[in-house]
């Protein structure tokens, strides 16, 4: 049997206690995430998807409950790249060409560089950038820095990927782009993924499940199942099932 790449939040709790009144970030979240599933987390600011999220890259650690990223503590996750990550800001070094970029996870855990030039050459591929890899990020539109990150969380081979906001700062018709694209890759790399995002339509688009928090406490409100057939085409988006899911997460994010 393969060890588990899944993603399980048991009753994760975490309060920050400031000058004012304690916050509770997140209220007993409880959230199973199967291996090579799909899953958008959407809900108003400050309801602690970014705790979350730090939470599961070991960044953070959970005042109560428990959580295993393909079966490790996250800490150990992330230390064995079993963890991707890929931020709305690309973050990538300007003074590092692509291939470069795309390596550095690989330098940082240690590995060498030279065994994994075939994996770097596919990501560049998988992520159509093919003859960029030389080129500095000053050189590449928004989109394009957008895919090296993509890439560059790929690189390690992550069981689990985390997004958090990736295409937020880009516009409406790149976003819808570059979530074709996503949905390509996910379909190829069949990782484990979760997407933080601000966008309904996207959330719709990608997903298998969408997970609709609240906040004050942080706690998950609904789970509203996607079931559209892949892979999903652009007109998808226009489609009446489309728009009714997008109202039913709307109404949920409203509190119906
Ligand atoms: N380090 C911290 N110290 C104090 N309070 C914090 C800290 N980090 C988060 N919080 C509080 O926890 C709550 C959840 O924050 P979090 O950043 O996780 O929300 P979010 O859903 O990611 O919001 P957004 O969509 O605006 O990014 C907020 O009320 C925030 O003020």
């Amino acid at each position: 049997m393969n060890p588990p790449s899944g993603i399980r939040l048991t009753a994760v709790s975490r309060s920050f206690s400031g000058r004012g009144a304690a916050v509770q970030a997140l209220d007993a979240v409880s959230l199973d995430c199967p291996a090579g599933s799909f899953t958008a987390l959407i809900g108003p600011s400050g309801c602690g998807k970014s705790t979350l999220l730090r939470i599961a890259l070991g960044l953070d650690k959970p005042d109560g409950g428990e959580i295993a990223i393909g079966g490790l503590a996250p800490t150990e996750a992330a230390r064995a790249g079993i963890t991707g990550v890929a931020f709305q800001d690309a973050a990538l070094m300007p003074w590092r060409t692509v291939a470069d970029n795309i390596a550095l996870p690989l330098d940082v855990l240690g590995r060498p560089r030279r065994a994994n030039a075939a994996k770097i050459a596919e990501l560049i591929g998988l992520v159509g950038l093919a003859g960029f890899e030389n080129a500095l990020p000053g050189e590449l539109s928004g989109g394009m820095r957008q895919r090296v990150a993509i890439a560059r969380s790929l690189v390690t081979d992550p069981k689990v990927l985390f997004l958090d906001e990736p295409f937020g700062a880009l516009d409406q018709i790149l976003r819808r782009q570059m979530n074709i694209e996503l949905q390509r890759i996910w379909m190829e790399s069949g990782t484990t993924t979760l997407l933080v995002t601000h966008g309904i339509d996207e959330a719709v688009f990608l997903a298998d499940r969408v997970v609709v928090m609240q906040s004050r406490p942080g706690r998950i409100g609904r789970i509203v199942d996607i079931p559209l057939p892949r892979p999903r085409h652009p007109d998808i988006f226009t489609a009446a099932e489309f728009h009714r899911l997008e109202d039913e997460i709307a109404g949920a994010l409203d509190g119906h």
